[in-house]
């Protein structure tokens, strides 16, 4: 039996692996920051599995070893902001199987309804911003990061939460696999959020502003969702800013911001303390921009006796 073969829940897309059942890996690697060796337990456990075997990708196991990487900064009794998207959708199971297995007790505080919808399902307590008022840390996932641990967000619609809830935390935690590393923001498509009503025109002034702005793209379209427009959770839209390259982020952000009708833009300038880097051969990278750290260690897939079972009863 496959050492990295993952049997998936039918009805759980959060993913993108459509992942449930039971894995159950054990790490090896070093403590964040610390240099000692660790060897932790990683399940993932959803109830109500339909058995179907798979190998999980290079990308997923990445994904995966990242999240499970930025779980040892989460203590019992903090207020965790949790992430969207696939990679942070990791984190979620990985915390459910902490607080089923461990017992850790933590609040989370979801930034949209699909993380929502996953964490509750896993055994999280989840509370709103308003009821945490402020965060111990934030985990989430990213579409591009640089050197300076800036970022692009918002490729899976969420930016607006996100980034209200990462600025709300003491230390925010991006975890990623190394294909999202870039020299200079830009390549992926910048989403900005923006209320419906007059969308187009603000569409336009946000082409007329591109042109004095130092990128090399200046197509912007409407996120679709099938033939109609995307809906965020907070029912705005998104414009995704097709710019290839974003001289100055800072500025950038700073003056797309001013335009009315844009409510938020997905670049995360200066917020991000921290990003773990997975690798699908299970590698981790650490980069602490703040201490100026980098740590690398590996987390091992080995088979343990009890692998799948609960897969067969
Ligand atoms: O910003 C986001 C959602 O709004 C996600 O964090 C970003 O799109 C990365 O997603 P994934 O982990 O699926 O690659």
């Amino acid at each position: 039996m496959s050492l990295t073969t993952f049997v998936p829940l039918e009805n759980d897309t959060s993913t993108g692996v459509s992942g449930g059942g039971l894995q159950q890996i054990l790490m090896q690697g070093s403590h964040h920051g610390e240099g000692r060796s660790i060897r932790a337990a990683a399940s993932i456990h959803l109830a109500g599995a339909t058995p179907m075997s798979f190998e999980l990708s290079p990308i997923d196991k990445a994904k995966f070893v990242a999240a499970k990487q930025a779980t040892q900064y989460v203590q019992d009794g903090m207020k965790v902001g949790l992430g969207t998207g696939s990679t942070a959708a990791w984190l979620v199971k990985c915390l459910g199987e902490m607080v089923e297995k461990d017992g850790l007790k933590i609040k989370g505080v979801p930034t949209s309804t699909r993380t929502a919808e996953l964490a509750r399902d896993v055994g999280i307590d989840v509370i709103s911003l308003d009821e945490a008022k402020w965060l111990d840390l934030t985990i989430d996932g990213t579409d591009e990061y640089d050197g300076n641990l800036n970022l692009i967000k918002g490729g899976g619609g969420a930016l607006l939460q996100e980034k209200i809830v990462a600025t709300a935390s003491d230390q925010m935690i991006v975890i990623a696999d190394a294909s999202k590393q870039v020299e200079t923001l830009g390549h992926f498509p910048l989403p900005i959020e923006v209320i419906p009503f007059g969308w187009q025109t603000t569409k336009t002034l946000v082409e007329e502003t591109l042109i004095s702005m130092d990128v090399l793209g200046r197509q912007v379209s409407l996120r679709m969702n099938g033939d109609a427009p995307y809906y965020t959770d907070e029912g705005n839209h998104i414009l995704d800013l097709h710019l290839n390259r974003i001289g100055n982020s800072r500025q950038f952000s700073l003056v797309i911001n001013q335009i009315p009708g844009v409510v938020e833009n997905g670049l995360f300038i200066d917020i991000c303390d921290i990003v773990v880097i997975g690798y699908g051969d299970g590698r981790v990278k650490v980069r602490d921009i703040n201490a100026g750290s980098v740590e690398e260690s590996r987390i091992e897939f080995v088979e343990t006796d009890n692998l799948f079972a609960d897969l067969n009863d």
